[in-house]
């Protein structure tokens, strides 16, 4: 059964209007939840830690800014968007003891609740709403005009209203111009755990860097690598988003479809699949989450390391070098 889809004309900003949203953080998703509900019309202020160094770029984003427990007191929902590992922390220490019943507690992730790192009081509304893709683009997209798609789900509904709630702030940041579906906070923390390691993230970075260095090591150009392998995947991906596998295949050539056919399940095979599955079962049964948290707590040090490997690697510094002279891609600095 197709599932239902909610877009603009289905959902009621009214639930949100009167209300005032607290923004916890100014980071990917944080300042563009902020600008995108801000810009609908609605009530924000966003709350950050002391001293904290993003205070004065929401300020100049015409943002009002205060602390996280006052914003915490203010406000009628709670939007947690610091980084996964650190929200229990926060969440104790300065959310915890100013959520009165009567509040709402959201999430744009199921990660916390779902592993049982952060548990709500009893009174409160607990929702989340996940756009499906980076923060920086939730916020361009919707400047654009457009929007992005998103899921919600509630997780305790102390209202009555948590759904409608959740749905009108859906609509506030912009997903229900793209389409909204329902969700629960497993099958969210799942899902976007699975495609961003598996497709999105993980997948994507090492299917390109391993056929950048097959060309590479085989003597060919950094430079042609790099356009065939990295730069021209967006430009196929847009292909496939505008058009689907079908609209990109009537694109290129007989002779790349013809390869595509033929090579892509020697790249991608059964084994691949069945990799995928382990990593499901991984994210599924907490080794992953088990596995994340214990490096952060360590002070990340996996994560350090990988990101050391790539600095420096010609796939990099080839890449930046190429960009530069492409003055029409997006050069500007991310705002956050
Ligand atoms: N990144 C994305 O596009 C997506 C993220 N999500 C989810 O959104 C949530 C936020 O992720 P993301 O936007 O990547 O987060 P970011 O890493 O961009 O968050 C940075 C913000 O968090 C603040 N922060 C970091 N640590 C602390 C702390 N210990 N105490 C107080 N504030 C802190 C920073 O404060 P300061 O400014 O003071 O440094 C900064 O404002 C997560 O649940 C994530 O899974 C969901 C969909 C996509
Ligand atoms: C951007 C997004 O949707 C991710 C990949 O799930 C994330 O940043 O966590
Ligand atoms: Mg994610
Ligand atoms: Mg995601």
């Amino acid at each position: 059964m197709a599932a239902t889809m909610y877009y603009d004309r289905d959902v009621d900003l009214s639930p949100i209007e009167d209300k005032l949203v607290a923004i916890i953080g100014y980071g990917s998703q944080a300042h563009a939840h902020a600008q995108n509900l801000r810009d609908s019309g609605l009530n924000v202020v966003v709350g950050l830690r002391e001293g904290s160094a993003s205070r004065v770029k929401a300020e100049q984003a015409g943002l009002r800014v205060t602390t996280v427990e006052d914003a915490t007191r203010e406000a009628d929902v709670v939007m947690l968007l610091i980084p996964d590992e650190a929200q229990p922390g926060l969440y104790e220490a300065s959310i915890a003891p100013h959520l009165t019943p009567g509040k709402a507690l959201a999430f744009g992730h199921g990660f916390n609740v779902h592993f049982g790192r952060i548990t709500p009081p009893e009174g409160v509304d607990v929702f989340l709403v996940a756009p499906k893709g980076p923060g920086h683009m939730l916020r361009r997209i919707y400047a654009d005009g457009g929007g992005m798609p998103g899921i919600f789900a509630v997780a305790q509904d102390a209202s009555g209203g948590a759904r409608a709630l959740a749905l009108a702030y859906a609509r506030g940041i912009g997903c229900t111009r793209a389409g909204v579906l329902e969700t629960t906070f497993k099958e969210e923390t799942e899902t976007d755990l699975f495609g961003e390691q598996s497709v999105l993230c993980g997948g994507v970075t090492h299917l390109i860097q391993a056929g950048f260095e097959t060309l590479v090591e085989a003597g060919y150009q950094p430079e042609i690598a790099y356009f065939e392998t990295l730069h021209e995947v967006k430009l196929i991906v847009d292909l496939i988003y505008e058009k689907g596998f079908s609209g990109m295949r009537h694109s290129i050539s007989n002779t790349a479809e013809f390869g595509d056919y033929v090579t892509g399940p020697r790249i991608i095979t059964g084994e691949t699949k069945g990799t995928m599955r382990e990593v499901l079962t991984d994210i599924q049964q907490g080794r992953f989450a088990e596995r994340f948290i214990a490096d952060a707590e360590a002070g990340f040090p996996y994560m350090q390391e990988q990101r050391g490997k790539m600095r420096g690697h010609l796939l990099e510094t080839v890449g930046q070098e190429l960009r530069d002279k492409m003055p029409f891609i997006e050069k500007k600095e991310l705002e956050v």
